[in-house]
């Protein structure tokens, strides 16, 4: 890393690249590319993001510009946060810019569609010898940015290069531990939008707080065994990127993948929820996916299998808990039931 302060470039003006913008610019020189002009203006003249954080003022020293050229050419740390369907795109766009040792740090809870793959193997892939790693957690944007007490970790294959980049993003208020399973925090943030959906629908059919609390912790189970199968550390799941991030999706009414299981429980279309909340919701694009490499693996995830039915095969919201509820549980720990 460079001798001066090191230079934090964020690709992508919504909502989480804007807060780990705000939090790397009070720890050094920090850049946001956001492709919307408006965007960058209100960012620069009003240290705001209007458009997807409301009045809450972001860091009067984060920069943003729409001149993606500019932007990566002198990064010392590149911070991918657009949405994990446009992460290749932009990727491909930036690699002949930045300059070959700078590490890539995923902010994404996403799986590509097709080729499955999580954000660090597309970096390797598109970026090759770049280091790349993922920073996850319970990290509900808008209350990250208010300043309400938050933790999160960052993975890293090196772990001094995790250590050195924890720098970068940590505050009094903002915890960020460091780990080397860049596999288990890339599917643990991306498997528990499909979960949050879940609860979103049992919630939108006020199925009460028990029926919550037992399909978090089957949620985390069936989170775990998929993880775990494909290279992840059990303790992980356990951790502020599985178990953490989990509850803070699966409670929180700001969260866009439980607003997509409440509006579907309330008979909206996939269609009209997405048109009303202009953000992305990771994990319906998710599902599908996450049926296909526990299908590879050989592994049934009951939960998951019924938002699938939901989302992608016209199954009636009211059947989901029906279904579940038809099978008989196993054993609490050892079982592949849900
Ligand atoms: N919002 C949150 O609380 C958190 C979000 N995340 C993750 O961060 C990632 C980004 O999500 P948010 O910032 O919340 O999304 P968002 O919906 O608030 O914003 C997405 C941003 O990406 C931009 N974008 C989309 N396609 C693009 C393209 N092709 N080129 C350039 N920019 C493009 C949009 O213009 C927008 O600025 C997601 O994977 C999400 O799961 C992770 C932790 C917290
Ligand atoms: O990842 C998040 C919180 O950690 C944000 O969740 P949503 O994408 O469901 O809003």
């Amino acid at each position: 890393m460079a001798s001066r302060n090191p230079r934090v470039t964020v690709l992508g003006g919504g909502s989480w690249g804007t807060t780990i913008g705000s939090l790397a610019a009070r720890n050094t020189e920090t850049v946001l590319w956001a492709r919307n002009e408006e965007t960058v203006t209100d960012i620069n003249e009003r240290s705001r993001n209007s458009r997807y954080l409301q009045d809450i003022p972001v860091t009067k020293t984060l920069r943003a510009t729409t001149d993606l050229e500019e932007a990566v050419a002198e990064a010392d740390v590149l911070v991918l946060g657009v949405p994990s369907q446009h992460s290749r795109g932009v990727l491909e766009q930036v690699t002949k810019h930045v300059r070959p040792w700078v590490p890539v740090v995923s902010l994404v809870k996403g799986l590509e569609q097709g080729s499955s793959k999580r954000m660090t193997a597309i970096v390797e892939e598109v970026m090759p010898g770049h280091p790349a790693g993922v920073l996850a957690g319970p990290n509900i944007a808008r209350e990250v940015l208010q300043g309400y007490a938050a933790a999160a970790t960052i993975a890293m294959p090196e772990h001094r290069q995790a250590e050195m980049l924890q720098e970068l993003f940590r505050t009094n208020l903002f915890r960020v531990y460091t780990t080397t399973d860049v596999t288990g925090v890339e599917y643990a943030g991306s498997l528990k939008n499909v979960y949050a959906i879940a609860v979103g629908v049992g919630d939108g059919l006020e199925a009460g707080d028990n029926t919550r609390a037992m399909v978090i912790t089957r949620a985390l189970r069936e989170m775990t065994r998929l993880g775990v199968s494909l290279g992840g550390d059990a303790m992980t799941f356990n951790g502020l990127a599985g178990m953490g991030d989990l509850i803070a999706t699966c409670t929180s009414p700001f969260s866009r993948n439980r607003t997509v299981g409440v509006g579907l429980a309330q008979g909206k279309s996939l269609d009209q929820i997405a048109a009303e909340m202009n953000q992305v919701a990771e994990g319906v694009k998710t599902v599908a996916t996450v049926m296909k490499l526990a299908a590879e693996q050989g592994i049934d995830l009951p939960i998951a299998r019924e938002m699938d039915a939901v989302l992608n095969h016209g199954q009636p919201v009211k059947e989901t808990y029906r279904g579940l509820l038809r099978q008989a549980p196993g054993h609490e720990v050892h079982g592949d039931e849900w």
